[in-house]
């Protein structure tokens, strides 16, 4: 078997230098990471974080070996025949939200420690997801829903099976960390996944603005990093606005997961038809109006709290908060395409 460096190696070679370049960059296009990979992406890409851009091994006395045995098998545990939550996703998420901790606002802000569980958190965020969503679980009386009683049905799930894994043979990525070290992280990934559940959306929200406000009121252009309450609430947006930011990507890439995660709720559409439930919203493929609801998705979701981030980090996310704008206009016009092609 070839050594991980000779697969860095041949990776490195493999996609040209400026495709892992961009691996600071917004506009990365994790796609072609895919097609480079034979669709590893995950293990490739924050493998890449760690050692190359964060040399997070090094600080943490983490075995090559065992970061890698772990990754390959948090990526074994996304579904590739899940659409949009599969490790392509995870990979985008932990990208972006490596993306924004380069944001200067945050330069020497956060300890090693809070930096690697974000990226840990980003990658295993969505591990094992079943490709519908926690109201399914919920409706259908999963399994699941009766393990964690209705609350963060999936975000729970996550969370367990990213720490069981740990167990397995060699592939325990922290067992070099004090205890007292191990302790805090586990605490900061539970409360780090547990905020991508979009029934957390509207406190993230209102604490973030709340972030901005006092901010203004002290007009010390410093962010509030007191105590920990603070520190993990930003971390916990950071995550969940990468979760969130498909929208605020180049136009190409929106497109290409808008079809990835339209596919995935109508085949929720499709089970629920199949077994006489209720279909849920934007999962009836006969009835949806694609471009409509991304555009809802936007004005409810996306744009308020992104505009809120834009404002906790000025100026660094303005053209992200611009790229958002251009893009909800393109899906207006296309929608108005639609109705106007059929008019004629
Ligand atoms: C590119 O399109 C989307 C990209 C991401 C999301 C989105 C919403 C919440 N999250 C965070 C995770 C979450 O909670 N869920 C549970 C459920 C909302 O399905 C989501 C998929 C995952 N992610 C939604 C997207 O579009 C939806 C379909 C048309 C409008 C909304
Ligand atoms: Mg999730
Ligand atoms: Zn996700």
């Amino acid at each position: 078997t070839t050594t991980i460096k000779q697969q860095q190696q041949k990776l490195f070679s493999l996609t040209s230098p400026q495709q892992l370049n961009t691996v600071d960059s917004w506009g990365m296009d994790i796609f072609k990471l895919a097609e480079l990979t034979s669709s590893r992406p995950l293990t490739t890409l924050t493998m890449h974080i760690f050692q190359q851009k964060r040399n997070l091994p090094q600080t943490f006395k983490i075995k090559e070996q065992t970061l890698h045995k772990y990754l390959t098998l948090v990526e074994n545990h996304y579904h590739k025949d899940v659409p949009y939550h599969n490790s392509l996703h995870a990979a985008d998420v932990t990208q972006s939200a490596h993306a924004l901790l380069l944001i200067p606002a945050f330069e020497n802000k956060f300890t090693e420690l809070e930096i690697f569980a974000t990226i840990f958190g980003s990658a295993i965020h969505d591990v094992d997801h079943p490709g519908v969503t926690n109201q399914y679980l919920i409706n259908t009386g999963s399994d699941l829903a009766l393990m964690y009683n209705d609350e963060s049905v999936l975000e729970n799930h996550h969370v367990a099976v990213a720490f069981k894994l740990l167990q397995e043979d060699s592939c325990d990525v922290i067992a070099t960390l004090t205890p007292k070290s191990r302790q805090l992280f586990r605490k900061m990934i539970i409360n780090i996944v547990l905020a991508t559940d979009m029934n957390k959306h509207m406190d993230h929200l209102a604490h973030l603005k709340t972030m901005v406000e006092t901010r203004k009121i002290s007009n010390n252009t410093t962010l509030g990093l007191e105590n920990y309450g603070e520190r993990i609430q930003i971390l916990q947006s950071l995550v969940h606005c990468s979760d969130l930011s498909n929208p605020t990507k180049t136009l190409s890439l929106y497109r290409k997961w808008n079809d990835l995660v339209m596919q995935e709720f109508f085949m929720q559409g499709d089970l629920e038809r199949e077994q006489g439930l209720e279909i849920s919203p934007m999962c009836d493929k006969t009835t949806a109006t694609v471009e409509k609801t991304q555009v809802g998705f936007i004005d409810y979701i996306v744009h308020p709290l992104w505009e809120a981030w834009a404002e906790l980090v000025q100026p660094y996310c303005q053209g992200i908060l611009d790229t958002l704008e251009d893009n909800r206009e393109w899906f207006v016009c296309s929608r108005v395409y639609v109705h106007l092609h059929l008019c004629f």
